[in-house]
């Protein structure tokens, strides 16, 4: 039996795209001729039964802009099968059969306990972390990356003037993306990720290598799942003082701000991807994007895989850095 009743939440760590998103479902879903509600802060407002309809107009003007309208939460309650069980019958209460949650990978945990009790559901991968399997691209990442890159691109001013070293901090615990990717679209010469170990003796010594072949700066993006740009100063110090790390941490800045297009088209698409396979029947699917074709994907498979590291882009990376 196909929805007719569906809702959207967005959880976990906001994300820039996740106002495109929520747009893409209330619109879809109002096109579609099914009735489209809101629900606010997560699984928090889940279970606290903060639920309103939505129409074209509620979702009017936020295409363009970062954070989320119905804004984000991270909900204990809702990790126990208790929490899960009251949110599947409040949900039902309201006559909701179809659920749509944008989030990242413990989102999508929610989402897959939610449909073993019923509720149809879809997860669309909302965070900058870009760490979940079976999408090549999470909603937010582009931005995030270019947040980043637009950072670097000033820190390499002063840091040429002064012929120092700059370390960047940038976001992802166990998923070194951002920093993979913002390090080569900013000739990062060094790229700390958790997914590659290291050597600070190696590091050292290629920077101080390419110092005294003429470099006048050189840029260090640390994944935070390595540890802290400050550690990271602190070991390169130790080994050469000469080196003067200067340390950034961008923090929550990468969280924030207008989607790019990139960002904002991903999540159009999405939204409306995963109203339509809702309508078809389908239920506890991830959505994602593969070479820029749109997937669908059980969400038991999604949770349980890592994502791969791309480590041809960190050797290419590299290669070009010296
Ligand atoms: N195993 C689980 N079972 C049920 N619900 C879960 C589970 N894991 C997480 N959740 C729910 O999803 C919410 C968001 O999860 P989490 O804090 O891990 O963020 P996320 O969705 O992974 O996003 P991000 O990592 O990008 O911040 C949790 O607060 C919790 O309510
Ligand atoms: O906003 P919080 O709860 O401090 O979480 C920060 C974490 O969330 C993420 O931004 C993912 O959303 C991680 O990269 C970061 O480690
Ligand atoms: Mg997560």
């Amino acid at each position: 039996m196909t929805v007719k009743k569906i809702a959207v939440l967005t959880s976990g760590g906001d994300s820039q795209g996740m106002n495109a998103a929520v747009r893409a479902v209330v619109r879809s879903g109002l096109y579609y001729g099914l009735e489209v509600y809101g629900i606010q802060r997560g699984y928090q407002g889940l279970l606290n039964d903060d639920i309103f309809s939505m129409d074209l107009r509620s979702v009017g003007d936020i295409i363009q802009r970062g954070g989320t309208i119905l804004q984000s939460a991270r909900c204990k309650e809702f990790m126990t099968p208790e929490g899960q069980q009251k949110g599947a019958e409040i949900l039902r209460k309201h006559g909701i059969d179809g659920l749509v949650v944008i989030g990242g990978d413990g989102s999508y945990h929610g989402a897959n306990k939610l449909s073993k009790l019923g509720i149809k559901t879809m997860a669309l991968p909302g965070t900058i972390d870009n760490d979940i399997s079976y999408t090549d691209f999470t909603i937010g990442f582009d931005t995030a990356v270019s947040i980043v890159v637009d950072a670097v691109n000033k820190l390499r001013d002063t840091m040429s003037s002064h012929e120092r070293s700059s370390i960047v901090e940038v976001m992802g615990r166990h998923c070194g993306d951002i920093a993979l990717y913002a390090g080569l679209a900013s000739g990062a010469e060094t790229i700390l990720v958790p997914e590659v170990p290291h050597d600070m003796d190696e590091i050292t010594e290629r920077m101080k290598e390419n110092f005294a072949h003429g470099k006048r700066h050189s840029i260090v993006i640390v994944a935070e799942g390595v540890g802290s740009g400050e550690d990271v100063a602190k070991a390169l110090t130790d080994r050469c003082p000469t080196l003067e790390p200067r340390v950034t941490c961008l923090g929550h800045i990468q969280r924030g701000g207008t989607p790019t297009p990139t960002d904002r088209n991903l999540a159009s698409r999405l939204g409306d991807f995963a109203v339509r396979k809702l309508i078809e029947g389908e239920s506890d699917k991830a959505c994602g994007i593969i070479k820029g074709e749109l997937v669908l994907t059980d969400i038991d498979k999604v949770v349980n895989t890592k994502k791969e590291f791309n480590m041809e882009l960190y050797e290419l990376a590299l290669r070009l850095s010296q």
